[in-house]
Formats: structure tokens, C-alpha cells, sequence
């Protein structure tokens, strides 16, 4: 049976999206992913040399082991197994008691030992399950495995000149291989984006990866339908959600052309993705695939993990998007939507809060969750994106959206002048709390005695004489003409509904008051 755990009606549904997908007609597409996730630990997986962020000089955290000088030895990290833990937990995989680790041998100028510490025999965890959104049946994992990142070589062309960077070399990386359960390019990027926010959500990925994406090795067959699955092309390294799914295509693609010839095979190859012509290529067949000579490592002892540790662990889990997204909906009312939105913004601010918790922190001080969202999400992020900018790079402290929200709510400013002030504290920062700057910016709605806002509408109906006629003789709208005049005039300083009662009550009393 294809999908085990689904009622009959999803089942048919499921059946007909796998195999009814317009593009290709006829056939059945399959789909596994290899995802590469850098641990967002302190220290290598390794060594006691520190991981790098972005941005950082070339070879300054690199220890005698990282550059594999003779005669070191590794030290697991336990922060970093302690992630890895995290993330079987969250994707309920089942922990190994006993794990071990293995040397994967090939030779390149960025792998200086000439292998790579890695999981293959024992893994850390087996099996799981991923919930992905428009899909019922659950992506299965089939495991997740601790190794060594390498380290970063980049060529120059103009000195012909091959740059080694070892900051990266033995960072710890979180491999986490799917079952072939996916059935189009939609569900694999799917897939990666719940993975992503997952990962987010149990704090694993570091500040430079949270903003770019994981790194895909992407596994595509296709076979007609009702027949058995056809041979797997794995596409190697794709850092994108947008270009994993555009190689997935043009792969089903190329497969098809191969597979319109009788009796043709697709031969099983290692591809990788050119980001310009935005095509695959080949890199290698299986019968060229590297003999990698797997070992145990002999340095390395058996992983044990104790009962109590997995047990503390849970207990400790931070709250997973599935469990926030219920929480957004029924407590705070949210639309469904508007939680993604939320669970989907970037986080990564440099005081390593995420763009939840600064929602949170909003309403927590008894503000209406939909007017902080409108705030946050609306005016905030619409501002900063319109500057190219993200939620990391917002400037705003929650105490100062959330009394800039406070100025709009209480009716001390409009909502224009709201979103005026907005763009002033985003645009230039300044030791001025919200509501002083406000008050410098002559924002804060007037009151009694400062501007009068009788004799406003009175000047409106009096420099306007043919609207109001017009709004006497039943011609309603041309109020907002009126409101406008006074809008103008008071420079947003007036609250439009208090001018709007002001002016119907003038105007129906002729004018005359
Ligand atoms: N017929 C198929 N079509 C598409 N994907 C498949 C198919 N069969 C297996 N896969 C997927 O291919 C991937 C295989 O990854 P795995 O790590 O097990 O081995 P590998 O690719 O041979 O090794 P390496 O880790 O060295 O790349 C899995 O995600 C699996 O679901
Ligand atoms: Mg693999
Ligand atoms: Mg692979």
C-alpha cells in the first residue's frame, strides 16, 4: 500500500496529486533529500577552536587537529551532540543508545586530513517523521547523522590561485536523510522550509545560516505510473529553496527525454546545478563514483547515550512551530495565514531574539495580538522591505514599537501620524523616547484650547460652501472632502472620527453654530 496512514478520501487526493501532476502526465516523480545543517555550537565538533560567523579574516580559528597536523587527536563536543538530540527529538527519530563514527576517505585541497569523520554505519538517530503543510501523510526520515564540515577553497581566476580557508574545517554538521517520500518539486520545497523552521525553532542553525538556506543534496527518479521507481540522479549541494526546485524540474525533464526512447535507461549520476543556465550537470556516473574505503574511526569510541539524557533533554525542548502555530491561532486568534507569516519571518537579530519572541514580548504587555501584528508585520517589516531590509535588521526595540503602538491605541496620536513616526524612528535613531518624539514632531493630537477643533470645521464648511450644499442636499460622500480640508489643515493632528461627528453635526444644523 503507497500511503499506509491516510483516511480514503486523502488517500485518493494524494493519489491523484502524485499522479495527475499536468506537466508530466503519466508519470510518477520521486523524490529524496540529503539536507546539510551547520551546528550552531560555540566549538567545532572536534576541537576546542571556535565555529566563525560571516564576514570573518581567513584561518584565524583553526587548532593542530583542524589542519589534521600528525599526532592530534579529536574530542567529541557534547554541545554539539546534545543539538543533534534536539533534532531527533523534534522530528521523532529514534535514538541510538550506540553510535559510532567513521572516516570517509577522498582527497581534495579542502579536506585536510584526507577524510572526513562522519556516521555511516551507526548513526545517531533512525527513522522519524516530518509533517509537511498540503500533505497529509507525514515525509518520513530515515536518518540523522553527526560529521565534520570541510573547509572553504575558493579559486581566482585571475592569479590562477587556489585559496584554502580552515575556519569552516570540522565545524559539526547535522545530516538528515529523508525516505523517498516526496512526489514534486512543491512538496521538496515544502519539505526543506518546515525543516528550516524546525531547526530555527530548536535553536540549531547558526546567525549565518539562518538568513541564507540549508545545503540539499537532492536525489530525483521517475517511472511511469505502476510501475516500480526508476534510477535516482542525486543533484548535488543546492543552497536554495527556488533553485532546489528548478533543478528538480529540469531533471524531470531531462529523465523524460532520456525514458521517450525505447527500451533507454537512466543511467545513475552525481549532477550538479549551474546557477546560470539554471540546468543540471553531470559530474559523475556510479561507475565513477569515488571508493570513499569507509572505517571506523579508530580514534573515536562508541557514542553512548544514556536514558536520563534524552529524557532531560525533551524536558528542555523549546516549543516546535507545529505546538506555536496552535498557540497563535487559539490564544492570541490569529488567521491561520497570519501564524505562518509570523513562523516564517527571519530571525536572527543580533541580540538573538527571533521575530516570535519580539511578537510575544509585544503582547505579553496586554496589547490586542492583531493590532501588534498589523504593526509588526504590516507597517514594520512592510517598511524595512521596501528598504530591502529583514526583521534582522531592525532597529526597534519592543519597548519602543510597543510604545509607539501605545501612542495610536490610547488615541494621543492618529494612525497616519503613527506610521509617520514610524518612518522617522526607522529612518534616524535618537535618544528621544516615542512619545517625545512625537511631541517634537507636533504629531500629538491637540487638545482643548490648542487647536480648536469647532472652529476647524467651521473654517472647512466655510472655505468649501458648495460641498457642504451638496452634503445638505444628501450627497454623503462629499464629507470626506470636508474631513480632508481639515485633515490638511491641522497637518493629521486631529482624530478623523471626532472631526467626522464634529462636522456632521455642523452641517446638519445648517452650518449655523
Ligand atoms: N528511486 C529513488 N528516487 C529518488 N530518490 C531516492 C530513490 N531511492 C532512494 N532515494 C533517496 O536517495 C537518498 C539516498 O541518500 P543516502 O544518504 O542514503 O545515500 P547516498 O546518496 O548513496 O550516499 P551519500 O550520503 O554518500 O550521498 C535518500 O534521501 C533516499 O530517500
Ligand atoms: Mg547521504
Ligand atoms: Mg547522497
Amino acid at each position: 500500500m503507497l500511503f499506509p496512514s491516510c483516511r480514503p478520501t486523502s488517500l485518493a487526493r494524494q493519489f491523484r496529486r502524485a499522479f495527475h501532476d499536468q506537466r508530466w502526465p503519466g508519470w510518477q516523480v520521486i523524490i529524496g533529500i540529503e539536507t546539510h545543517a551547520q551546528i550552531k555550537s560555540r566549538q567545532k565538533l572536534f576541537s576546542d577552536s571556535l565555529t566563525s560567523s560571516l564576514g570573518e579574516a581567513p584561518n584565524i580559528h583553526v587548532s593542530p587537529f583542524d589542519a589534521a597536523f600528525p599526532g592530534t587527536l579529536p574530542k567529541l563536543n557534547q554541545d554539539c551532540v546534545d543539538l543533534a538530540l534536539r533534532t531527533a527529538i523534534a522530528l521523532n527519530s529514534d535514538i541510538q543508545t550506540r553510535s559510532s563514527f567513521d572516516r570517509k576517505h577522498y582527497f581534495y585541497s579542502d579536506l585536510p586530513s584526507g577524510y572526513q569523520i562522519t556516521q555511516h554505519y551507526a548513526p545517531i538517530a533512525l527513522g522519524g517523521r516530518l509533517h509537511i503543510p498540503s500533505r497529509e501523510s507525514p515525509i518520513r526520515i530515515k536518518q540523522i547523522q553527526l560529521e565534520q564540515d570541510t573547509a572553504k577553497s575558493t579559486f581566482d581566476p585571475r592569479t590562477r590561485t587556489s585559496n584554502i580557508d580552515l575556519n569552516r574545517a570540522g565545524t559539526g554538521l547535522l545530516e538528515i536523510v529523508t525516505e523517498p517520500d516526496l512526489r514534486s518539486p512543491e512538496e521538496a520545497g515544502a519539505y526543506v522550509r518546515t525543516l528550516q523552521a524546525v531547526l530555527r525553532a530548536i535553536v540549531i542553525l547558526p546567525l549565518t545560516q539562518i538568513q541564507g538556506s540549508l545545503r540539499c543534496d537532492v536525489n530525483v527518479s521517475i517511472n511511469p505510473v505502476g510501475q516500480p521507481p526508476g534510477t535516482r540522479c542525486e543533484i548535488k549541494n543546492l543552497n536554495s529553496i527556488k533553485f532546489m526546485q528548478t533543478a528538480i524540474i529540469f531533471e524531470i525533464n531531462r529523465q523524460r527525454d532520456l525514458l521517450s526512447v525505447e527500451d533507454a535507461v537512466v543511467p545513475q549520476e552525481t549532477r550538479g546545478f549551474n546557477q546560470d543556465t539554471l540546468e543540471t550537470f553531470k559530474m559523475r556516473s556510479k561507475e565513477e563514483a569515488p571508493d570513499y574505503r569507509y572505517m571506523p574511526d579508530p580514534n573515536l569510541g562508541v557514542l553512548f547515550i544514556a536514558p536520563e539524557r534524552i529524557n532531560s533533554i525533551t524536558q528542555t525542548m523549546p516549543e516546535l512551530p507545529w505546538v506555536t502555530r496552535i498557540r497563535l491561532v487559539q490564544e492570541y486568534q490569529l488567521s491561520e495565514q497570519d501564524a505562518d507569516i509570523l513562523l516564517n519571518l527571519d530571525n536572527g537579530r543580533e541580540d538573538g531574539g527571533s521575530a516570535l519572541a519580539y511578537f510575544d514580548h509585544l503582547c505579553e504587555q496586554g496589547r490586542k495580538p492583531r493590532v501588534v501584528f498589523n504593526w509588526m508585520v504590516h507597517e514594520l517589516l512592510g517598511r524595512l522591505h521596501a528598504a530591502r531590509l529583514t526583521f534582522a535588521d531592525n532597529p526597534l526595540s519592543t519597548s519602543q514599537l510597543g510604545e509607539l503602538i501605545d501612542l495610536v491605541q490610547s488615541g494621543a496620536i492618529t494612525g497616519t501620524s503613527g506610521k509617520l513616526l514610524l518612518r522617522e524612528m526607522l529612518a534616524e535613531s535618537s535618544p528621544q523616547t516615542p512619545t517625545e518624539r512625537a511631541r517634537s514632531l507636533s504629531l500629538l493630537i491637540a487638545s482643548t484650547g490648542e487647536l480648536d477643533i469647532g472652529e476647524l470645521c467651521a473654517a472647512a464648511i466655510a472655505a468649501l460652501p458648495s460641498e457642504a450644499e451638496a452634503f445638505r442636499n444628501g450627497h454623503k460622500n462629499v464629507l470626506n472632502k470636508i474631513l480632508g480640508w481639515v485633515m490638511k489643515e491641522s497637518r493629521g493632528r486631529t482624530d478623523s472620527k471626532q472631526v467626522r461627528e464634529r462636522l456632521i453635526s455642523l452641517l446638519e444644523k445648517n452650518g449655523r453654530e
